[in-house]
């Protein structure tokens, strides 16, 4: 636990440049009575304003617990954490209310919490507007309406959660968490229950989202087919983020799109990188590594015997460049 200040909102005059999401070396041990498990160990994490961002990774990687502190719901065992200009690692009981009804969204993969079961989809959608009391009545229902055009949920306003399916509801807990303007939409495993193609509505309807009202989105998920649906795409292993994806579309000249990704390794404030664990097995790299460094680049090669030997790199996991950090081809 840090021993920071309490939480208040951070002026945006104050520090014009702070990202919508920002986590500094942030660390989420839990302690039972036997064991420590150390679940993010200096994760760090930088979103802006407006972007849309997917956190991917293994079971046990870390991204609940991640997204457990974003949400307010937990606190760090160390670092820093900010959404929406809130600090997080210090808030009182009052703040995290303010928190959760005004500055952040969340869409969570069980729909049950989500939706309320005996309200329709267009009154769970006021009944966010009136807890969190920022609009009068009449501005509250052209806001359901705006709401309800824009997810395209027209014909299923009147509906209980139980007579959607799993795709419509997860459409209407979209509505339901953006219905108050928030900054930043958190979604754990959005489309966890559901197929592929009915997942492939619920991301669009996600980037739809953020590119017509702006906010920033971070979806967590295990399913790397997520990066399909947005520009950048962060691999988090053992706690820590390690790649990065980052996708370009670029029009031609008679308009069609052509789309190209290239992958990252992330380095943090220390210099630590982890490399792709494809590129560890290829060239065998364990325990110790042979840096140089190159005019424009670093080498990385074996540090064991006959490590000396050149070695291919093996093709880049995804189309387009790898990072300049390579193997021992240069
Ligand atoms: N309450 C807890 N007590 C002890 N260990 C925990 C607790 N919650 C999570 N962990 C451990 O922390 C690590 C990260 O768990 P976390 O749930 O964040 O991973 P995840 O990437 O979300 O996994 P999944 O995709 O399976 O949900 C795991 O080793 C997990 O066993």
């Amino acid at each position: 636990m840090t021993t920071s200040t309490r939480s208040v909102p951070l002026a945006a005059s104050a520090l014009p440049a702070l990202p919508d999401i920002l986590c500094t070396d942030l660390v989420r041990i839990y302690r039972s009575r036997e064991v420590e498990v150390q679940a993010l160990q200096g994760l760090n994490l930088r979103v802006e304003s407006g972007e849309l961002v997917a956190v991917v990774g293994a079971s046990g990687s870390g991204k609940s617990t991640l997204l457990g502190i974003l949400s307010g719901h937990d606190e760090p065992s160390a670092g820093q954490a900010s959404v929406a200009g809130h600090d997080l690692t210090h808030l009182t009981s009052r703040e995290r209310t303010r928190f959760h009804r005004t500055s952040v969204g969340f869409v969570w993969q069980q729909t049950a919490r989500n939706l309320l079961p005996y309200l329709t989809a267009a009154q769970n959608i006021a009944c966010v507007l009136a807890v969190a009391g920022a609009l009068r009545r009449r501005d509250q229902s052209e806001r359901i309406d705006e709401v309800i055009e824009l997810l395209g949920l027209g014909d299923l306003r009147d509906r209980l959660p139980s007579e959607l399916s799993g795709g419509q509801q997860q459409r209407v807990a979209l509505g339901v968490a953006i219905a108050n303007r928030p900054a930043v939409l958190l979604a754990d495993e959005p489309t966890g229950a559901l197929d592929e193609r009915t997942s492939e509505e619920v991301l669009e309807a996600m980037r739809m989202l953020n590119e017509h009202s702006g906010v920033t989105t971070l979806i967590v998920t295990h399913d790397a087919s997520v990066s399909d649906h947005v520009r950048r795409t962060i691999q988090i292993r053992d706690g820590r983020t390690s790649t990065e994806v980052i996708r370009r579309s670029r029009a031609d000249g008679r308009g069609i799109e052509d789309g190209s990704a290239e992958e990252f390794s992330v380095i943090d404030r220390v210099g630590r990188l982890q490399l792709p664990e494809s590129f560890q097995r290829r060239l065998d790299l364990h325990d110790r590594v042979r840096l140089s460094l190159e005019p424009d680049h670093v080498q990385v090669r074996p540090g064991h015997d006959g490590a000396e030997q050149d070695q291919e790199i093996p093709d880049p996991p995804r189309r387009g460049r790898h990072s300049r950090i390579d193997g021992d081809a240069s």
